[in-house]
């Protein structure tokens, strides 16, 4: 019978081209473990750019104050203002929205543009070009007089660069997740910050030796500026095998296009338990990190009497136990679970270091090694753990929003730590005192291993097996 013939072909013409969508599938470029890889380190060197400028000033607190004039709340005021777009603009947030529209290589390549710009910008309003009523400056000193022209263009520099920082580190993790889901993700994480620390390690390293050149201080903050421009070329090539993945991809699986954004879905992530305690951990826990490293190496240099170069080097601890530790971690997490303890763990052990750093004189090489395996554990579980909870369609926004909310603390706290330190140290003071600015990292340490906890009870309850392996989910 016609009809029945015609079933049966279109039966056998669905299966075969289920079979040829599988094994297009299983040679798409993802599936080879070279060429993610590959991809892996690519988009590292764009993050490791990104933590590199972000980091190179650090050390140099002094050096601004000396150069430049900058007090601890002008000094705590510039590393604060790079969450300013995140956390009052939403861009972290508009930035994953846009990156679910417009797709990763739109998206990133306009935003590591952002970056590449805020640290020209950055690295020119220090410089002498500028500082010799070079073009802005007599703008710059028609308003505010209480800040120098300096700060303002480096303020507005790193503005800019916050602006597109963030939002990159969305689209590099959008990229691991399409590189990496459903294989090794979690290690790809760990090793993906671990390429990230490198540029952290790098600029507390370097940016103290780079100060002493002939040609002067500045070349500290040219250097970094170009190896933020450098990333954005790097970033090129990235894009052209995204392109390649997403035309095998398509061919294959005639996958839809994302769903269009909804407002509504922010509402869905607003409203899922553990995605919020993730969220408020993610801020606490990182408020106790990236503000006190921002001052760890003048900490170190005003409470053991250390040179500018003893301390970047000891600061350097940090990312450098991370490299090798996230990685290890993100294997763990992979291979065995247990995401939510490890963010418990992680919580716990940054809260001792801290009361350790304000109250006690342990030799602080040692106490940074183990704040960086802290800063291992929590994020390698972190951030794969938010795959699990979340659409790969909505991973963009979900990491935005984190963003976003992790900003606000990354903006108040160098404030206040600034505040704090000016506020306790009468002028002129020879070694800063910095004892209540660790009391109060502690005291964001232990609200976060709260939250850790209560993660592990919600995941009980939803089900997302944050405690199994990455592959049973
Ligand atoms: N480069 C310093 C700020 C980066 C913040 C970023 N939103 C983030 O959380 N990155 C993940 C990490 O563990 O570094």
């Amino acid at each position: 019978m016609p009809s029945e013939k015609a079933f049966v072909f279109s039966v056998l013409l669905i299966t075969n081209t289920k079979l040829m969508n599988t094994e297009a599938l299983k040679n798409s470029l993802r599936d080879s473990v070279v060429t993610r890889w590959a991809m892996l380190f690519t988009v590292g060197f764009v993050l490791a750019a990104n933590y590199y400028f972000y980091d190179a000033l650090s050390p140099l607190k002094s050096t601004l104050t000396r150069e430049l004039g900058f007090d601890s709340t002008d000094f705590g005021l510039f590393v604060s203002v790079y969450s300013v777009p995140n956390v009052f603009l939403l861009m972290a947030v508009f930035g994953g929205v846009i990156l679910d529209k417009l797709g990763i290589r739109r998206t990133g390549f306009m935003f590591i543009a952002f970056m590449a710009l805020g640290a020209l910008l950055t690295a020119y309003g220090a410089s002498d070009m500028y500082r010799n009523e070079g073009l802005g400056y007599a703008f710059m000193s028609s308003f505010m007089p209480g800040y120098s022209p300096e700060l303002k263009m480096m303020l507005l520099g790193r503005f800019l660069f916050g602006l597109g920082a963030e939002t990159s580190i969305v689209v590099i993790s959008k990229i691991i997740v399409k590189w990496f889901k459903g294989k090794e993700l979690a290690l790809a994480f760990g090793v993906k910050l671990g390429l990230a620390r490198t540029g952290s390690m790098l600029a507390l390293m370097l940016s103290p030796r780079l100060i002493n050149s002939e040609a002067g201080w500045t070349v500290a903050t040219w250097f970094a500026a170009f190896f933020v421009t450098t990333a954005l070329l790097v970033f090129l090539i990235y894009m052209m095998f995204d392109l390649k993945l997403d035309k095998q991809v398509e061919k294959s699986t005639l996958e839809s296009k994302s769903d269009p954004f909804k407002f509504s879905d922010l509402g869905k992530l607003i409203t899922n338990r553990s995605f919020i305690f993730v969220t408020l951990l993610c801020l606490t826990f990182y408020s106790a990190v990236f503000p006190f490293f921002a001052f760890s190496a003048d900490f170190f240099k005003n409470k053991f009497g250390l040179t500018e170069i003893q301390s970047g080097d000891i600061a350097a601890m940090m990312p450098l136990g991370t490299m090798l530790f996230t990685p290890i971690f993100g294997f763990f997490v992979d291979k065995y679970g247990k995401a939510a303890s490890l963010m418990i763990y992680g919580s716990l052990i940054l809260t001792i270091v801290h009361l350790t750093f304000a109250f006690t004189t342990v030799t602080p090489y040692v106490m940074m090694v183990v704040l960086g395996l802290a800063f291992s554990l929590v994020p390698a579980a972190m951030w794969p753990s938010v795959a699990k909870m979340i659409d790969e369609k909505r991973i963009g926004s979900a990491y935005g929003f984190m963003f976003s909310v992790q900003n606000l603390g990354l903006w108040a706290f160098p404030i206040l730590a600034g505040m704090i330190l000016d506020g306790t140290n009468p002028v002129g003071t020879e070694s800063l005192d910095y004892t209540y600015t660790m009391i109060m990292f502690s005291g964001l340490g232990i609200v976060g291993f709260i939250f850790a906890l209560l993660l592990k009870r919600e995941d009980k309850v939803s089900g997302y097996g944050l405690e199994l392996p990455s592959n049973s989910k």
